[in-house]
């Protein structure tokens, strides 16, 4: 199996040593043609806006379109999941370009800016079914986006509640929500799939959780390319209940 990151800008080195840590060795994306040899794809987390002149610099936009539409798995995490949404909003003046093929409206900076990143437990119920472990995934939500509208064929993975009321800021949602337990609860969606898409809000590859990562290799259907394979053994325990730094290992 052979995992493309792609290497533009952002959190791709702490994809890759997700990667290592289930014995799988990622390839660094960087020219369209690299594209060819890799059998799933990684868009990291980053600045969606700077990723995107980048990637139109280096004429990726097509490649990476053709390769989602010839179903290969391709994992949007943050600024990767603006990148695969069909529509964002709250884009910088210009827009920027997507690469969509996820039936989703994201907000670009819902939560806020930098200084109102945050951390939360995630109620996970489909990883942990299929990967095992807690019921719960600790998210780190940096400057995130978050999915505002999905489509009838998206599956909702992990939701995260905000007050009807709130601002887009996360102080506030999370005084809100502290505050006044009588409000219905909203909610906004963290994490997706869509056939070969799958998308996080969050950054799963700066925890030791390992799930996420694990789930996404599975979505590679390729003979051979399953956990007893040579190249890492996805059902190794994934130390789901840490969530220590550094990730580097
Ligand atoms: N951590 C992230 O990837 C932040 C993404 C950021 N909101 C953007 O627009 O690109």
């Amino acid at each position: 199996m052979s995992v493309g990151v792609l290497a533009l800008q952002g959190s791709f080195h702490e994809h890759l040593a997700a990667l290592r840590r289930l014995g799988v060795k990622g390839v660094e994306i960087r020219k369209p043609e690299q594209l060819e040899h890799v059998n799933a794809l990684i868009i990291p987390g980053g600045e969606s806006t700077t990723m995107a002149k980048l990637a139109e610099y280096h004429n990726l936009f097509p490649a990476l379109r053709n390769f989602i539409q010839m179903g290969k798995p391709v994992w949007g995490t943050c600024a990767g999941l603006i990148f695969l949404a069909n529509k964002a909003v709250g884009q910088k003046a210009g827009g920027q370009g997507l690469v969509g093929g996820l039936d989703c409206t994201v907000h670009r900076n819902f939560f806020g800016s930098q200084l109102q990143s945050f951390e939360a437990e995630l109620s996970v119920p489909e990883l942990a079914e299929k990967e095992g472990g807690a019921s719960s995934f600790r998210g780190i939500f940096i400057r995130a986006p978050a999915i505002v509208e999905a489509g009838p064929s998206v599956q909702v993975l992990a939701d995260y509640p905000i007050s009807p009321t709130n601002s887009r800021d996360s102080e506030s949602i999370h005084r809100e929500n502290e505050e006044d337990k009588t409000q219905p609860e909203e909610k906004v969606i963290v994490a997706v799939k869509q056939g070969n898409i799958l998308g996080t809000a969050f950054h799963p590859e700066l925890t030791a959780d390992t799930r996420w990562h694990s789930y996404f290799l599975k979505m590679v259907k390729e003979p051979g390319a399953e956990c007893s394979s040579s190249e890492g053994n996805l059902d190794a325990p994934s130390c789901p209940g840490s969530f220590d730094l550094p990730v580097y290992q």
